[in-house]
Parts: structure tokens; C-alpha cells; sequence
């Protein structure tokens, strides 16, 4: 489990991160989402010890990462595709690294790095050197990196960085196979339609804060407004506040009307109970980028190229 409380980081003129507090379960699949700007990658840099905190701290299975016996083995961590050197091959750039994590070649041997190759897909082109390699493999090379010492946890700045389309899905499926093995997974972007069909929770920060913590599939449910046409709106709303406590509406375009907090039975059911015909009745299920995009909407630091400043 990765847990980070109060968590803050101040430079100069910027508070990067403040006061960040929350939890990534194992078994999950965690997107941290935030703008550009929203201090994601400080909060995992200082997750991982290349950054130290103002104020809080990070902890990773109950520990800062710089007290775990073996950080390697435990937390796998991608930061920037661009970190691996360009002089060496995907094959010597893993078999350093090895060598470097003090593991020895016993545990990550030559079959480890063959098999790790192999998942991220460069079973072919383990001997090419990683500068002659697109963003997209050297993106594999580093989760290749991160899975080398079969970590329990996942720490992954924008993972789908420069895949296409075939890479996003194949990132997926990987992602969700490291959770499915008990592994605690952590990916930053900024869009949620890419967390839409990886991640299980997101957590959205703006502004260095904690803007929510959102279950994807409890968000899939919740707040569907529903369009509605009938022969008596005034009729049919004033029986349906009477049958169901919270229900907000507005007029969108024409004759129709958006209602939220009641569902289409709840509305079918009023609209019957006072003889108006319905005329139309429709879930309109918001996407989750328009809810996230709303969540963040104050802490969007630059838009059509003005700078807000903070
Ligand atoms: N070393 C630093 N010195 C000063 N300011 C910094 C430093 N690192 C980050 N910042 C500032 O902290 C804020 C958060 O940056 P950070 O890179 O963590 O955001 P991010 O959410 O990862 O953004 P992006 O999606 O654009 O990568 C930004 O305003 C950034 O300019």
C-alpha cells in the first residue's frame, strides 16, 4: 500500500504540493489525475525519495521508501522514458541496473530480464540501444526497468506516454494483470479517458490539493441526469417530489427538462400516477471526462494559453 499524509512540497515561489493525503490499495488499479501543473509528478518523486518533503511524508508498505531493506525488489518506479541511456541496449541497460540494486545475478538473472523483455513486448529488441528506439519503446524499457525486480508495488509518471492506440490497449491489459497479481499500481496522467477502462479509483488532484477520491464504478452510477418530455411537467414533478425526496431539474432545449436525483422508473411511475403522457424519457450518462473536467475546472493553471497564476 502506498500511503502519503499532509503531504507538502514548497519551492520558492510555488507550492507545488499541500497538505495531499491518501491511499492507493494493492489488488488496484489507482490513477492519479490532475492538469498539467497539479504536482503529480512531485508527489510521486517524493513518493520515491527523489524529492524530500516540506511537511508529510510518503510511505510505502508502512515505510519512506529510503527504509525499505531492498527498494528495488519492493517498488518498481517510471518517472521519464528519456532516464534510460541512449548509448546501451534495452538487454545491458536491465542487466545494469541489476547489477546496481545489489540483487545479483542469482535472483534477476539473464532468464529474468528475457522474461521481463518479453512482457512489455521487446522480446525482439532487447539487443537494439535504447536511443535508436521510438518514445514508445523506450517507454517499454522503463516499465521493463520498473517490473525488472518483481515489485509489489508500481509507481508510473504517464505510463502511456507516446504508445499508439495497439500500446494503450496492450499497457491496459498489463496494468490490470499487475493488479490482478495483488500489486499495488499507480499511474499519473492527465486525461481520464485514459484511466477510464485501466484504473479502478482515481484519485484528482488540481493545484497541488486533493480534489477527490473517486470510485470509477461508483461514479459510473451516480449522477445520471435524465431528460424528460411530458404532456404536464408541472404535474409530473410536483408527484414525483412528492414519492422522492431530492430531485433538481432545468429546462434544456425545447419542451424538455433534465432531472437529476430521480430515475427513469421513479419518473415513468409519477408521470403515470398523474395521467401525463410521456413523451420522451431518456438516461443521459455522463461522461466521466465531463464530470472529471468539471472537478477540476478551478485548477487548470494554463488554458488556451493564458498562464493562471497561483
Ligand atoms: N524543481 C522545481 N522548482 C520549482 N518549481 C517546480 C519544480 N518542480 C516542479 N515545480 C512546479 O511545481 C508545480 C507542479 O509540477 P509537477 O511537475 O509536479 O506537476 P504535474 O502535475 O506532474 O504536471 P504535468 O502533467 O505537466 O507533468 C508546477 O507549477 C511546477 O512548475
Amino acid at each position: 500500500m502506498i500511503e502519503v499524509r499532509d503531504l507538502t512540497r514548497v519551492y520558492r515561489a510555488t507550492t507545488a504540493v499541500e497538505d495531499l493525503s491518501f491511499r492507493v490499495q494493492p489488488g488496484t488499479v489507482t490513477g492519479f489525475l490532475g492538469p498539467n501543473g497539479a504536482g503529480k509528478s512531485t508527489t510521486m518523486r517524493m513518493m520515491v525519495g527523489l524529492e524530500r518533503p516540506t511537511r508529510g511524508w510518503a510511505h510505502i508498505d508502512g515505510r519512506p521508501i529510503a527504509e525499505l531493506a531492498s527498494p528495488l525488489r519492493e517498488v518498481g518506479v517510471l518517472l521519464d522514458a528519456d532516464a534510460c541511456p541512449a548509448g546501451m541496449t534495452a538487454r545491458g541497460h536491465l542487466r545494469w541496473l541489476a547489477r546496481a540494486a545489489g540483487v545479483g545475478t542469482g535472483r534477476i538473472g539473464t532468464g529474468r530480464i528475457g522474461t521481463v523483455l518479453e512482457r512489455v513486448g521487446l522480446g525482439g529488441a532487447g539487443d537494439r540501444r535504447i536511443g535508436t528506439m521510438s518514445l514508445g519503446m523506450r517507454q517499454r524499457v522503463g516499465l521493463a526497468a520498473a517490473l525488472l525486480a518483481d515489485p509489489a508495488t508500481l509507481i508510473l509518471d504517464e505510463p502511456v506516454n507516446g504508445l499508439d492506440p495497439d500500446g494503450v490497449r496492450w499497457l491496459r491489459g498489463l496494468l490490470r494483470d499487475l493488479a490482478a497479481e495483488g500489486r499495488t499500481v499507480l499511474l499519473s496522467s492527465h486525461l481520464m479517458s485514459e484511466m477510464e477502462q485501466t484504473a479502478d479509483r482515481v484519485v484528482v488532484i488540481g493545484r497541488g490539493r486533493l480534489v477527490a477520491e473517486l470510485d470509477l464504478a461508483d461514479m459510473r452510477r451516480a449522477a445520471v441526469p435524465v431528460r424528460l418530455r411530458t404532456v404536464d411537467p408541472d404535474r409530473v414533478l410536483a408527484e414525483l417530489r412528492d414519492r422522492v425526496a431530492s430531485v433538481a431539474t432545468r429546462a434544456v432545449d425545447g419542451d424538455a427538462l433534465e432531472v437529476v436525483g430521480a430515475t427513469p422508473d421513479e419518473i415513468g411511475v409519477a408521470a403515470h400516477a398523474v395521467g401525463s403522457a410521456v413523451l420522451e424519457l431518456a438516461p443521459r450518462a455522463r461522461s466521466l471526462e465531463e464530470i472529471y473536467l468539471q472537478l477540476t475546472d478551478d485548477a487548470v493553471d494554463y488554458r488556451a494559453g493564458t498562464e493562471v497564476s497561483r
